[in-house]
């Protein structure tokens, strides 16, 4: 059992330890456990319990909702925290966290959408009339800009009202005449009868730190722990690919995979030709492989990365 923490009994066992902010809850939940194993960062959750310690490292993880993050690393409570970039900005803390990287996952879209069947077909026709969203504050943003280049009167502005959840409803049940949401496969907004309209912005996941740290002790572990990260999640981006090409055929095989830095290249024992190895996105991996099968490459063996440096 790894040690557990008490906050009433025992607020003195965070002293000095890196407190790192994770989502407590909902999308981003298992994805950051996933990173949180695949960095060794060990702990043991307590039933219950939101802040607990973890077992290898001087560092307290704090379970969070995802939207109270910002502010709290903004705020320079605690000094590390994995939350999306929608709620840095609609808590208007992208001023007050440095964003240190880009995880790869939690990708949506934050969008304007109307009823697929009704009368309203742009921004431009939604002006004037009901909104409702979970983010008040972008779309309070978006629609000011609309309403001004409209030009439209202040008794006539765009109204932006706040729910919690469950936004996709709010049309259907006569609450709003458009929402404000995000859209990840748009299934949610397809079984409304909803489409979008406009795109507010694209978001990710992302690792943060407050842009004025109060412990620059710190610093070397939030150094290490960003590379721990950044060697998962490149981890999960990277395939390791393996050929057998002809000498003649290795320039152009190359060009198709030219490896991170460079393709590692080793002599085979067999004349004129050599082995090569290379680090390809996951996402190219497919069309990679068609064209070294073109080219002459034999052999052609993919990897899955566990962990990387890069
Ligand atoms: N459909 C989605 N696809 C990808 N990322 C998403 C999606 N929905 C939300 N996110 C990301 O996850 C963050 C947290 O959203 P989520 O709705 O899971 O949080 P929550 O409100 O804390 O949880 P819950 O919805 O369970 O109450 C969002 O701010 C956004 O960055
Ligand atoms: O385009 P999709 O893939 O359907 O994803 C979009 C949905 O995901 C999020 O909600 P979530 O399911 O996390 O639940 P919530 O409504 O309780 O926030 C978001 O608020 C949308 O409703």
């Amino acid at each position: 059992m790894g040690p557990q923490l008490n906050l009433a009994a025992d607020a003195d066992a965070l002293d000095g330890r890196l407190l790192f902010a994770i989502p407590k809850k909902g999308r981003l939940h298992d994805k950051c456990l996933e990173l949180l194993a695949g960095a060794d960062i060990q702990f043991r959750r307590h039933h219950r319990l939101d802040v607990c310690l973890v077992k290898n490292h001087n560092i307290a993880l704090v379970f969070l909702p995802a939207a109270d993050i910002p502010s709290f690393v903004g705020k320079g409570n605690v000094d590390l925290g994995i939350t999306g970039q929608d709620v840095i900005l609609e808590a208007q803390m992208d001023k007050h966290v440095t964003e240190v990287l880009k995880l790869g996952f939690g990708k949506c879209a934050l969008q304007v959408q109307v009823p697929e069947a009704g009368p309203i077909k742009s921004v431009d026709d939604l002006a004037g009339k009901r909104v409702v969203t979970s983010f008040e504050v972008l779309a309070a943003q978006y629609f000011k800009d609309v309403d001004a280049r409209l030009q439209r009167a202040d008794s006539q502005q765009t109204r932006i009202e706040y729910v919690g959840g469950s936004v996709e409803a709010a049309c259907s049940l006569g609450l709003a005449d458009g929402i404000v949401d995000l859209v990840e496969s748009g299934d949610t907004m397809r079984a409304a009868g909803l489409h979008a309209i406009a795109t507010l912005l694209q978001t990710e996941a992302v690792l943060i730190k407050s842009s004025t740290p109060k412990h620059l002790t710190l610093e070397p572990l939030i150094k290490v722990i960003t590379s721990r990260i950044a060697g998962v999640v490149a981890a999960g981006r990277y395939v390791v690919c393996e050929y057998n090409i002809h000498r003649k055929d290795l320039a152009e095989a190359t060009s198709v995979t030219p490896g991170r830095r460079a393709a590692t290249i080793s002599p085979l024992d067999e004349e004129g030709w050599v082995a090569v190895s290379v680090m390809v996105e996951k996402s190219k991996i497919a069309d990679a492989m068609d064209e070294l099968v073109k080219i002459g490459a034999q052999d052609i063996m993919i990897f899955n990365l566990d962990n990387c440096r890069v």
